[in-house]
């Protein structure tokens, strides 16, 4: 008999995420049915969206949604063999029972030498992220400017270097001063802390005093408000994420952007990473690539123990992770 651990939600969030709000159970589980399969987490994956969706998706008790990366330790189905590895959505969970459904293989060509978590990250949903919401909707050209903030982040790393590889000219910005040593490290021509500058229109027309053709918002809110005033005529502005508002329960006000957009004529279309589920394999396998080839460098940060999961996860949202959020069971 197996007893799944996992992490659920006592109330719905108000605010910032805290550690009184998640609750640990243990759940003995069932022996399987003709068909099914017992998986077991590897990896765990802490991310952004889990904030904004837990509203809408949970209720009080529920497991806290997330992926995994997870073995199969026992099967009644021949299609997923014991051994096997897939990313599944099964949220914050040691182990569950599976038909099959929803379970993706890693990549078939996988490197040896690359850590499976990187499922979760640099050639998983963050991977194909960055890679789709930055070519097919910035469409960035060799020459162009890059911006992109939470840029030391699982995303935004990602961002500023396929950015360099297409020939741009990227400007990142991050909530410490680590954080922008990480971003000059990977490539990025210039960075700032938008923590400690004291104006966002200044440290933005310094990084690029001609402007930007190209804008990765990760973030929302005052940082978006000061980005649009620097764009150029005719930019493209992916809205990926829009970290900054997610703990907001009232909606704030904000100057309104249109008079930017129309007198610009800039193009803003929002992203969201589900809608290209058919196309994940075509961009894994160039992530694979550039990573072999060097030319994208990925980072982690490690939060071991799924005891910790609550703190690996509010500690993500406050900014404390370098590269993508991961917890190792
Ligand atoms: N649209 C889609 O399909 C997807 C969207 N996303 C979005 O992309 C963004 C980045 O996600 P991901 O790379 O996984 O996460 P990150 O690894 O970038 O971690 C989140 C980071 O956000 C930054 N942050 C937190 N609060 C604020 C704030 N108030 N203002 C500015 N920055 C803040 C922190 O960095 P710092 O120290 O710099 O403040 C923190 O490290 C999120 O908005 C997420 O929702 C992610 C995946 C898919
Ligand atoms: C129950 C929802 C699971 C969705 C996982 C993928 C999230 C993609 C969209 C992210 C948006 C903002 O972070």
């Amino acid at each position: 008999m197996v007893v799944a651990k996992s992490w659920t939600m006592v109330r719905h969030f108000e605010g910032a995420p805290k550690p009184e709000d998640f609750k640990l159970v243990n759940t003995e589980l069932p022996s399987l049915k003709d068909g099914e399969l017992l998986l077991e987490s590897e990896f765990l994956s802490v991310d952004p969206y889990i904030r904004p969706y837990s509203k809408e998706k949970l209720k009080e008790g529920d497991i806290i949604l997330g992926s995994q990366v997870a073995r199969v330790v026992e099967s009644n189905n021949a299609a997923f063999p014991v051994g096997g590895y897939y990313v599944a959505y099964a949220g914050w969970t040691t182990h569950f029972i599976s038909d099959g459904t929803g379970l993706d293989a890693l990549p078939s060509n996988w490197p040896d030498n690359l850590p499976r978590s990187l499922a979760l990250g640099a050639v998983g949903m963050p991977g194909v992220t960055a890679y789709y919401g930055l070519l097919e909707i910035c469409k960035p050209k060799e020459g162009d400017v890059l911006l992109v903030n939470a840029a030391a982040g699982a995303v935004g790393s990602l961002v500023g270097q396929i950015g360099k590889i297409k020939g741009c000219k990227v400007v990142g910005s991050a909530g410490s001063d680590e954080k922008l040593t990480f971003l000059k490290e990977i490539g990025f021509d210039e960075a700032f802390n938008y923590k400690t500058v004291s104006s966002l229109a200044e440290a933005l027309k310094t990084a690029s005093p001609e402007g930007y053709d190209c804008y990765f918002d990760n973030v929302g809110g005052k940082f978006s408000d000061a980005a649009l005033q620097q764009m150029k005529d005719f930019g493209r502005i992916t809205v990926c994420g829009a970290i900054s508002q997610y703990n907001d329960s009232v909606p704030p006000s904000g100057p309104y952007i249109q008079p930017y957009i129309l007198f610009k004529q800039l193009l803003m279309q929002g992203f969201l990473v589900w809608t290209w589920k058919n196309r994940y394999p075509e961009a894994q396998k160039q992530l694979l690539q550039w990573i072999a080839e060097g030319k994208l460098k990925y980072h982690e940060h490690i939060t071991n123990g799924f005891e910790n999961m609550p703190a690996g996860f509010i500690g993500m949202l406050k900014g404390e992770n370098v590269g993508k959020a991961i917890i190792i069971v």
